[in-house]
């Protein structure tokens, strides 16, 4: 509780990095195996903090826990690195600073795909060794997700009564990731029972102090801040701070008239950059008040119509509808594309749904052949968007730009893997896993990027989601789509299904989903076309019988065709009677597939309607 005593009207000097320390010093490996390999190396770090003046010393801990120690093979090694690690910040500490023992986010800047559960399996395993050997409060930093950061505070709350320091990292100026500000969220961490809030990495002292500027004093807890040294730069293959101690310890002074009483530093400070801050705040007595002219974060939005039109979920709920894949070209030749699309349009489709670089082969833009088709034909487009292609950034950037356009129909998608297709070594980014895609699609509905920053505008895209339902346990891939319902999905779009008797079974599966779903249907070409899908195309399985089929005309082409549309034809008639939406693949932009199906599909429609005028007359 001293620490608390020291902050009742003092400030507390805390250290400064450690990680980017030992990365300047050449250390490429995991920084926490240290305490058991290199413990001289952490404590001349610990011991140029305390003489620079730190009163306050961190473990050598951030990563220090099973999820992240697993990468490098060290997850049976939590207990014993944090055991020294708080005994190599005890020993050189003695008496003279406190020892916060640290705990980093696991999540990072992009919410990666890891489960709650997981998280708390790690911070209860960590936090155990890190209490057990006495340390005087816990540190728990970078935390991008709030969600997070009150899941694992609150579990160290019920665990200790030691002070508790808990810090969010930013993106953006004064918001978290998702929108919330910064005052609201150190509101919250203050009920659950933090001692100190604040903020740590990611904003130099510029961006930190414009974050904390016009936030109030925290009602009991203390604010804490630790910023970078500055943004990083990236020379010769590493990343570089600026060193400007000065700079840094002038800023520290303005923090802590923004009412921070224990500072520090993150990633790119150094010893010389706490000296400096020390130096200057020596005689510094905290504020005790603070005016703030409350400005709540100006969201700006409002929605766009997409004049007139309506989204696609809604349609497939009020009648049948038909979407059709045309897939843009590999070459620039788009006549054929252009006369396809054409050809559909006039045959009455609702969409024209374009792949991004299916089966990760390079394909015209098809952000660009939507735009011709609009501008040609007025056909709704629908662009599927992969998480392959584009980081963070050019996702974003593409979906801003599909706003603008007046595109706003997407399938959200991960993406075939580039090893299937023709550029194998390519790299595949994946920052966002589908569900990501979706929520941050959604939340840009909201009017705010994926850092919560306002884009003063909503976007109103209708956001599809990819369904396989070609898997053995059809059970776990409806839970993937309740999973994509929950982080936002509108509609489904499913591979194709060549058997009768599992279209009941996805009917059945799904009735219960309160999100229509578009059945996927594409005809055959040809046997070697049947063949090649069953055999090697993942999330494709043909029937014994389609194959047989197609196997009894493979030596006609003109025959196959017919027998691929004929097929088709009876896997629409068994559909038609179980869903509302028909999405129809054309293989190899053979379009006149597709026309023919979907002039099936209305002269079908066109009989039922007759047959209930009919009906309807002989009742009146
Ligand atoms: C309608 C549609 C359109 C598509 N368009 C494109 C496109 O334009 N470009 C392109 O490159 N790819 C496209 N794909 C392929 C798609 O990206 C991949 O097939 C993808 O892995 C499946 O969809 P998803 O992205 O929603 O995956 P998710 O459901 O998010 O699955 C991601 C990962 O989980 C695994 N997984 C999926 N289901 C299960 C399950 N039941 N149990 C366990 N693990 C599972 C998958 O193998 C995959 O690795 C499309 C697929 C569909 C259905
Ligand atoms: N305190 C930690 C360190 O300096 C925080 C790093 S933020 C990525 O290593
Ligand atoms: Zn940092």
């Amino acid at each position: 509780m001293a620490l608390l005593d020291d902050l009742k009207d003092g400030l507390l000097i805390a250290d400064g990095a450690m990680g980017t320390l030992l990365y300047s010093y050449g250390v490429g490996h995991c920084y926490e195996e240290l305490n058991i390999s290199q413990p001289e190396q952490i404590q001349n770090i610990h011991q140029a903090y305390l003489e620079a003046g730190a009163q306050v010393l961190q473990t050598n801990t951030y990563a220090a826990n099973y999820t992240k120690l697993s990468r490098y093979g060290l997850e049976d090694a939590v207990k014993s690195i944090n055991l020294h690690a708080v005994r190599l910040a005890k020993e050189t500490a003695q008496d003279r600073a406190y020892v916060l023992g640290t705990i980093g986010g696991i999540r990072g800047a992009g919410k990666k795909a890891i489960t709650l559960e997981e998280i708390k399996r790690s911070f209860r395993e960590q936090l155990y060794w890190l209490l057990h050997e006495k340390v005087d409060g816990l540190l728990l930093e970078t935390y991008y997700d709030l969600e997070e950061l009150k899941t694992v505070l609150q579990i160290a709350r019920q665990e200790t009564t030691l002070p508790i320091i808990a810090q969010v990292s930013l993106h953006e100026v004064g918001v978290l990731q998702g929108g919330l500000s910064l005052s609201e969220a150190l509101n919250q961490l203050e009920e659950l029972g933090a001692d100190i809030v604040g903020a740590n990495c990611r904003l130099g002292p510029h961006h930190m102090l414009r974050s904390l500027e016009n936030i109030p004093l925290p009602k009991q807890a203390y604010l804490s801040a630790y910023p970078n040294a500055s943004l990083p730069d990236y020379i010769d293959g590493r990343f570089i701070y600026q060193s400007e101690p000065d700079y840094f310890a002038q800023q520290a002074r303005a923090l802590v008239e923004q009412g921070v009483r224990l500072i520090g530093g993150c990633c790119g400070t150094t010893p010389a950059h706490i000296k400096a801050m020390a130096e200057t705040l020596k005689n510094v007595k905290p504020i005790t008040e603070k005016e703030v002219q409350p400005k709540p974060i100006e969201i700006e939005a409002h929605s766009v119509s997409q004049g007139g039109q309506e989204q696609l979920q809604h349609v497939v709920r009020r009648r049948k509808s038909i979407i059709v894949e045309l897939d843009p070209p590999k070459h620039l030749n788009i006549d054929c594309f252009l006369e396809g699309a054409q050809a559909l349009k006039e045959a009455g489709i609702d969409a024209l749904t374009m792949a991004d670089n299916s089966l990760a082969s390079p394909r015209i833009s098809n952000m660009a052949m939507a735009a011709l088709i609009r501008q040609h034909f007025d056909l709704l487009p629908l662009v599927h968007i992969t998480c392959r292609d584009r980081n963070l950034i050019g996702l974003q950037s593409h979906l801003l730009g599909l706003h603008c356009l007046g595109m706003h129909h997407v399938l959200a998608v991960t993406g075939d893997p580039t090893k299937i297709g023709d550029f194998p070594g390519a790299t595949s980014v994946y920052d966002l896993s589908s569900f990501e895609l979706i929520q941050l699609i959604k939340q840009m509905n909201k009017g705010l990027s994926f850092s919560g920053k306002p884009l003063k505008q909503q976007t109103t895209f209708s956001v599809a989601a990819a369904f396989n339902p070609n898997v053995r346990h059809l059970e776990r891939a409806v839970s993937r789509l309740e999973k994509k319902i929950e982080a936002g999905a509108d509609y489904f779009i499913s591979q194709p299904v060549y058997d009768h008797e599992h279209m009941h079974k996805i009917r059945e599966a799904t009735k219960h989903l309160p999100v229509p779903i578009y059945i996927g249907i594409m005809p055959l070409t040809s046997s070697r076309n049947a063949e090649f899908l069953h055999h090697e195309v993942p999330g494709i399985k043909l029937t014994d019988e389609i194959r047989q089929r197609m196997a009894s005309v493979a030596h006609d082409p003109h025959l196959s065709q017919q027998e691929g549309i004929s097929i088709a034809k009876s896997l629409i008639d068994t559909a038609y009677n179980l869903f509302n939406g028909i999405y129809i693949i054309t293989p190899f932009m053979r379009y006149e597939m597709s026309v023919e199906l979907v002039t099936y599909i209305h002269a079908k429609q066109h009989t039922e309607q007759e047959r209930e005028l009919h009906h309807g007359k002989h009742i009146v």
